[in-house]
């Protein structure tokens, strides 16, 4: 579902893409600064090698790691400049004459990589490519200051100018996904389904409790369901996917339980379900069903590792007690947080005490 969250998360592997672009290209050239070297005879310089092992390095790291390192890019830029720039001052001083052709011919690959991959990102674009070209002014005795100035400045200022209209068009695009998540919210209000589950929201639950028949005393019971440490999977694996594993936990609490049940999506990543008609045996074997089929779909979560190595819930259970929906949810819900506590992946009754109520009650 598009939302502001997938947005960013579109923007974020747009920069990791960036990234992983910048660092192949800096390899790919220093491959072509090796294979250059041995078909002069000559000895790759010690710069050129450490480019191609910290840009490997950091490949594999993005790969193996979920985390992402596109907010680095500053980082990876100054680092991979300042070598290229070493690069440039060893290789020039190793040849016997003056070489300009190669300082020119060095700054524009530089600006070429900078270029490529680095357009949504002007600082990283200068930290990448400053270095050498004052490398190359220096190694030039300032003799063509005005040319290489010139050369400098125009990619500087075409980037600036397109960053500026870049930000500007993104921030535009922002703020009318943004406005477009909320004109949706205000209608999923307005009707009684969530979009994204396609269970019943709040709204569809009051329609249906006061619908409900009351030709004959009946015992409901309420069961308040919370997937364990959804935040940490949310940031580690994205919003996106967050929301195609609330949409297969949604399903199976539906599949699980019977069909006359009411099932909500009462939060974010909270569930309600009322159990229509039955005794409390039947109440926590339903929630100890429901929580081993979440456990069952195998969605893998290596951020609830002190629970399990895939997606749990936690399920707080409590009786309706005189059809008063707000006092069973208040139990529900307290039986929920020891269930958290208890170390999640677990469910939890509310105490006796509403069940004596609940005799009490019925006695009077
Ligand atoms: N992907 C997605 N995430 C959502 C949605 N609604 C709420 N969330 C996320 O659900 C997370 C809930 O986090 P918390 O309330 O801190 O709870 P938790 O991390 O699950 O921790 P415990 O409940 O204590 O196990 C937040 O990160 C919300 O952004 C949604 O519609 N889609």
């Amino acid at each position: 579902m598009i939302n502001i969250y997938s947005y960013d998360e579109l923007r974020k592997s747009k920069h990791r893409l960036s990234l992983l672009l910048f660092l192949l290209l800096n390899i790919a050239l220093s491959i072509f600064y090796v294979l250059n070297a041995l078909n002069n005879s000559a000895s790759a310089t010690l710069p050129s090698l450490i480019v191609a092992l910290f840009c490997g390095s950091a490949i594999i790291a993005c790969n193996f790691q979920l985390k992402s390192y596109a907010h680095e890019m500053n980082f990876f830029a100054l680092c991979i400049g300042m070598l290229w720039a070493w690069h440039i001052d060893i290789r020039f001083h190793s040849t016997a004459v003056n070489d300009s052709d190669f300082l020119l011919y060095s700054l524009m690959v530089i600006f070429f990589i900078s270029a490529i991959s680095l357009t949504d990102n002007f600082i990283a674009f200068c930290l990448h490519s400053l270095p050498s070209a004052l490398t190359v002014i220096v190694l030039d005795d300032f003799a063509h200051i005005l040319t290489l100035l010139f050369t400098i400045a125009l990619p500087l200022v075409s980037f600036s100018l397109h960053n500026l209209m870049q930000k500007r068009s993104e921030a535009f695009t922002s703020e009318l996904v943004r406005r477009l998540s909320e004109e949706r919210e205000k209608f999923s209000d307005l009707s009684m389904i969530d979009p994204l589950t396609g269970l019943y929201n709040r709204r569809g639950l009051h329609n249906r409790l006061n619908n409900l028949p009351g030709d004959r005393p009946v015992r409901h019971y309420i069961l308040l369901l919370d997937i364990d440490h959804f935040k940490a999977y949310n940031d580690n694996y994205g919003h996106t996917m967050g929301d195609s594993a609330l949409v297969a936990v949604a399903a199976a609490i539906r599949d699980t339980v019977r069909s006359r049940d009411i099932v909500v999506r009462y939060g974010g990543e909270e569930f309600l379900v009322m159990l229509i008609d039955v005794d409390e045996s039947i109440a926590i074997a339903c929630a100890e069903a429901v929580r081993q089929a979440v456990l069952d779909l195998k969605i893998p979560h290596k951020f609830n590792d002190k629970v399990s190595t895939n997606v749990t819930l936690s399920a707080g259970i409590a009786v309706m007690a005189d059809n008063d929906i707000e006092a069973s949810l208040r139990a529900a819900d307290t039986a929920l947080y020891l269930a958290k506590n208890r170390g999640r992946n677990s469910i939890e009754i509310a105490g006796y005490k509403t069940e004596q109520q609940m005799k009490l009650s019925a006695k009077t």
